[in-house]
């Protein structure tokens, strides 16, 4: 667990504002943050608010009933006449723990009523105001630091404070792991009904898995272009004009419409951060090259978009830049391409056109503007070709471990006779690193393109033994499992929303004798933990799986995700 030094440089400060919200930063030392780093006019403030209503109001049922359990995961169960917090009231707390979303959990006295705050960590005594209260807790904004956590440090990025991707830059990484650690012990308990006095209870519960490198570790990142810098609160005077107000950057948290300009990330590659430079030196300054604007849908740069590989042969690193534009004029591109072909590391410039109103950054069309149109990454010795929207693990390094720790929960005795049912299986990288030892590796996803991608992975690595559908693992009929023989070792890597019912019904008909449960919402995870082993009592459903080990696993430092491999056994 060491984090080469390299990775510690501080980005140099290169906007006067930011140079005057360091300082005043240092002169509050972190006493006085501000209810929210950034402005608001209330027609954002109402827009705001619309965006988030529109966005509760697509959560659907089962979302917000794993949003009551993971509020009972914190240890409580809210009752609503023990508090009732009114909006603006301010109160003293401490952060207990951190939980989804990377919020700081905080408890009233005497009543336990739960209350989450944003950049809060554990240990912080701060005075928060109430700003809404979410059925069984409520939301607090933090107003000033009391006493700060004692495991804080010093953010390595001039960004962290305001960017809406890292969270815990300013905790010690120890700290960040010990808080991931217990988020999950309380959803495995709370959430997955699991009893922690249960003397087995710990030899199942692994310690998580640190990252061995907390900075440079994505291979892809994604910027918006947007007509206006957002700038903190502190800082809004210095609003600058014209072009020189355009941004590209990342996303304020919580804000789709809100640009924060950076003109480097601690968390990509060096290679990348030379290219988003060399973009930010001149693209405000080439003709034609206007930010798209979310709300009139004029201008013509949407996103920019760098993945790195690496090259199979010599390992070296190769980059790709994919413009996402609104329309397809690539002689508008050529100052910028010139820059940035000069790049040795990059390999392909691809130009995604995205016409329509929405600001996704997959193309309806695809252009190579420059070099190839895929770039390669090794993962456990196969090589994977990443074309500008495929999925791919976002740290290889780490996809490593992960990896392995499945292939060790598959358990395959290596002969070639077992099946192996990979579901949610993406590119099919997953699939693909367990058929050597297989008989024949099925895999099921959603998006037709991962499909096309995963049987070319296939072909490349020269794996024959492998089948990919297309298929919505959510609409499943009575026929599913009739075009594959009875699995071995089930592996399931959903996204967020975890696994459906008809697909835990589903497996809990089937019975393979062992289920590697990959996720990366230990929330979902829990539940449907707690499916698997236990039943579904309203459905009068028995579980019959054994939960045998569960590894939580830290793909990316500072920021609140987390991912578990679990193993199960059939009882
Ligand atoms: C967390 S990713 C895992 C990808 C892959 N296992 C890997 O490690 O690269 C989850 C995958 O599930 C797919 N997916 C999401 N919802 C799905 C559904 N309802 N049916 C099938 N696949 C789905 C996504 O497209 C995505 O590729």
């Amino acid at each position: 667990m060491t984090m080469p030094t390299n990775t510690l440089r501080h980005l140099p400060a290169t906007h006067l504002w930011l140079h005057r919200l360091n300082k005043l930063q240092k002169l509050h030392s972190s006493a006085s943050l501000s209810p929210s780093p950034f402005t608001q006019d209330p027609q954002q403030q109402r827009q705001q608010e619309r965006t988030q209503k529109t966005q509760q109001t697509r959560l659907s049922n089962s979302d917000k009933n794993i949003k009551n359990d993971i509020v009972e995961s914190i240890g409580v169960n809210n009752n609503s006449n023990s508090f009732f917090p009114k909006r603006g009231q301010t109160l003293e707390l401490v952060c207990e723990s951190l939980a989804f979303k990377g919020k700081g959990v905080c408890k009233v006295p005497d009543t336990g009523f739960v209350l989450m705050c944003d950049r809060a960590l554990p240990g912080e005594r701060f005075i928060g105001r109430v700003t809404r209260r979410k059925g069984s807790y409520a939301e607090v904004t933090k107003v000033k630091t009391l006493s700060p956590h004692l495991d804080i440090v010093d953010a390595p990025c001039e960004y962290a404070a305001y960017c809406g991707g890292c969270k815990t830059q300013n905790l010690v990484y120890e700290a960040q792991l010990k808080a991931k650690e217990q988020q999950v012990h309380g959803l495995v308990v709370n959430v997955g009904k699991f009893s922690d006095k249960d003397p087995e209870f710990y030899s199942i519960m692994k310690p998580i898995v640190p990252c061995d490198f907390q900075f440079h570790y994505r291979n892809k990142m994604e910027f918006s272009f947007g007509p206006q810098k957002w700038l903190p609160k502190e800082l809004i005077g210095e609003k600058q004009e014209g072009s020189e107000s355009y941004a590209l950057g990342l996303h304020a948290p919580g804000f789709f419409d809100k640009v924060l300009n950076v003109d480097g990330c601690l968390l990509q590659s060096e290679p990348a951060n030379t290219v988003l430079a060399t973009v930010q030196d001149c693209w405000r300054d080439s003709v034609g090259l206007t930010p798209y604007n979310v709300y009139s849908h004029a201008g013509f740069l949407k996103h920019l978009m760098l993945r790195t590989g690496r090259n199979a042969e010599s390992g070296s690193l190769e980059l790709m830049v994919n413009f996402v534009t609104s329309s397809y004029k690539p002689e508008l591109l050529k100052p910028l391409m010139e820059k940035i072909s000069a790049i040795p590391e990059v390999v392909s410039i691809m130009n995604n056109v995205n016409s329509s109103v929405g600001n996704t950054s997959v193309g309806e069309e695809e252009y190579t503007l420059y070099g190839k149109s895929t770039i390669t990454e090794v993962l456990r010795g196969l090589t994977f070709q990443i074309s500008a929207n495929s999925f791919f693990q976002t740290n290889t390094h780490q996809a490593e471990v992960l990896y392995k720790l499945i292939e060790d929960c598959a358990g395959l005795r290596g002969d070639g006779s077992e099946i192996v049912l990979d579901l949610f299986c993406g590119t099919g990288t997953i699939g693909l690193t367990l058929a050597r030892g297989a008989k024949h590796v099925y895999g099921y996803e959603v998006v037709p393109q991962a499909i096309s991608d995963a049987f070319r992975n296939a072909e490349l690595n020269g794996i024959t033994n492998a089948t990919f559908v297309q298929g919505d693992l959510n609409k499943i009929g009575e026929n599913f499992g009739n075009n594959f023989p009875k699995p071995d070792v089930v592996i399931s890597d959903p996204n967020r929303p975890g696994m459906h019912m008809k697909l835990i019904k589903f497996l809990l008909k089937l019975k393979a004798p062992r289920i590697v449960y990959v996720s990366c919402n230990p929330a979902t995870c829990a539940r449907d933990l707690d499916y698997l082993c236990h039943g579904v009592k309203e459905q009068n459903i028995k579980g019959c799986y054994k939960l045998k080990s569960l590894q939580p696993v830290d793909m990316f430092p500072h920021t609140p995700h987390i991912e578990c491999v679990c193993l199960l056994e059939l009882c």
